[in-house]
C-alpha cells in the first residue's frame, strides 16, 4: 500500500479579545499546547457561521464567563507560529458588560486563570501573535479624542 503523504496544514482563523477595564487589559495563562505557559487574550477558532464579533462574545464567555460590550474589531495578522500551526490572528476590543465580575477560569485544562494587567505592565512571556502587536507598540485602547 502507498504511504499517504503528509497533509500540508491548512491556516486557520483565530479571533482574539482585546477586554479592556479602564487602562487594563484581560489575560491568561494558556496551558494548551500551541503556546503553553505565555499569558494570551481570551479568544480561539472561528467557527462556522458566525461573524467575528459572535467569536469574540461566544469565546469570553466560554472561556472566562464574562458577557461583553462595543465589540468591534481592531486589526488581523498572519502567525506561522510552527510547521504545523499557521493561524490568522483577528483582533477585536470589546469591554466587560459589567466591569467588576469577577473572570472564572472555565477551561482549567487549557487556562492557568484569568487576570487584569495594566497595558504598560503587562506579564511575561506573551503568546506569539499578541507579543509581535506589543513590539510593533500597537496600542488597542480607544483615543480619546483631542
Ligand atoms: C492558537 C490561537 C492563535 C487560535 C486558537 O485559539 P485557542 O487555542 O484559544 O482556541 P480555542 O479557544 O477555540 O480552544
Ligand atoms: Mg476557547
Ligand atoms: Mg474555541
Ligand atoms: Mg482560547
Amino acid at each position: 500500500a502507498t504511504a499517504t503523504p503528509p497533509s500540508t496544514p491548512i491556516p486557520k482563523v483565530g479571533v482574539a479579545v482585546f477586554l479592556l477595564n479602564g487602562s487594563k487589559v484581560l489575560l491568561g495563562k494558556r496551558l494548551s499546547a500551541i503556546g503553553h505557559s505565555t499569558f494570551a487574550l481570551p479568544g480561539g477558532h472561528l467557527e462556522f457561521g458566525e461573524s467575528f464579533e459572535e467569536c469574540a462574545a461566544r469565546e469570553v464567555k466560554e472561556e472566562t464567563g464574562l458577557e461583553i460590550d462595543k465589540t468591534e474589531y481592531l486589526t488581523v495578522t498572519n502567525n506561522v507560529i510552527s510547521e504545523k500551526v499557521h493561524v490568522v490572528c483577528i483582533f477585536m476590543r470589546a469591554t466587560p458588560a459589567d466591569p467588576n465580575q469577577k473572570p472564572q477560569t472555565l477551561e482549567p485544562e487549557k487556562c492557568d486563570g484569568w487576570d487584569w494587567y495594566e497595558w504598560n505592565n503587562l506579564p511575561k512571556p506573551l503568546f506569539g501573535p499578541l507579543e509581535n502587536m506589543v513590539q510593533s507598540g500597537y496600542n488597542p485602547f480607544p483615543t480619546t479624542a483631542s
